[in-house]
């Protein structure tokens, strides 16, 4: 599904946040991408969906080298991806509804079935009753319940997360952790960046390392393995 081959990534401020990253993740999985702050996780997820260009390095996404895509062609690598932030990034004006239709308007989806795929995923996340509010009327955990069903709205084949919980207390966040959990189940890839070692050390997946750019341990069912 992602396979990457001596990524580098060096900004134009001249910081290396990627020093040759080889990895691959295969369809289905869920991935925690651990480690300390700077160190090139929220750019390796960049990299899969193309928020950032490799300075070198191979990377693909199902099958596809993602450098023989125009830029005009990159909503299309994005059609196979969801994304998650950590501050939701719901749009303040819309509806929770419109804000999930939206990301369904913009792939041009008809009409009817926009209407049954945002209530079905509104549903799936468990947010169904709040299709009328806006998103400054719900609770954080509620408002990232909805990004990701935003983000899954168009069953991408991956969904990327760059910690979803960093922003919710404990209890919200194993909610969040169950939505995940169960997108992950109906055959989603997950990639979860995370700063969480409660929950990285209590729902067991394969964990990415990541120090000073490069991937320092590749463990199925691995530990948080650092102190905070
Ligand atoms: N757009 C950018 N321009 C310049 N430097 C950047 C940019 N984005 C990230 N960096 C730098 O690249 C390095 C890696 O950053 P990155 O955000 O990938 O780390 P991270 O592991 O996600 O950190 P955190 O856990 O704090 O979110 C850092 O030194 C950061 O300052």
């Amino acid at each position: 599904m992602i396979d990457m081959k001596g990524v580098h990534k060096t900004y134009s401020n001249g910081v290396t946040a990627l020093n040759g990253v080889d990895v691959h993740i295969d369809s289905g999985e869920f991935v925690y991408l651990v480690g300390p702050s700077g160190a090139g996780k929220s750019t390796f997820v960049k990299m899969i969906f193309r928020g950032e260009k490799p300075s070198t390095g191979i990377v693909k996404v199902d099958n596809k080298d993602l450098s023989t895509y125009k830029e005009r062609q990159i909503p299309k690598v994005r059609r196979k991806i969801g994304v998650v932030y950590q501050d939701f990034k719901l749009l303040p004006k819309l509806t929770i509804y419109e804000n999930v239709a939206f990301a369904l308007e913009v792939i041009e989806e008809t009409p009817k079935v926009i209407r049954d795929r945002v209530m079905e995923v509104l549903d799936l996340v468990g947010i169904k009753d709040k299709a009328r509010s806006f998103p400054d009327e719900l609770s954080g955990g509620e408002q990232q319940r909805v990004a990701i069903a935003r983000a899954i709205a168009n069953n991408p084949k991956v969904v990327i997360a760059d910690e979803p919980t960093g922003n919710l207390d404990p209890e919200t966040s194993w909610g969040i952790m169950k939505v995940l959990e169960d997108v992950n189940n109906k055959g989603t890839t997950i990639i979860m960046a995370t700063h969480s070692k409660e929950i990285v050390n209590t729902i067991k997946k394969r964990v990415i390392a990541i120090e000073n750019g490069r991937i320092v341990r590749d463990e199925a069912g691995g530990d948080y393995g650092y102190e905070i």
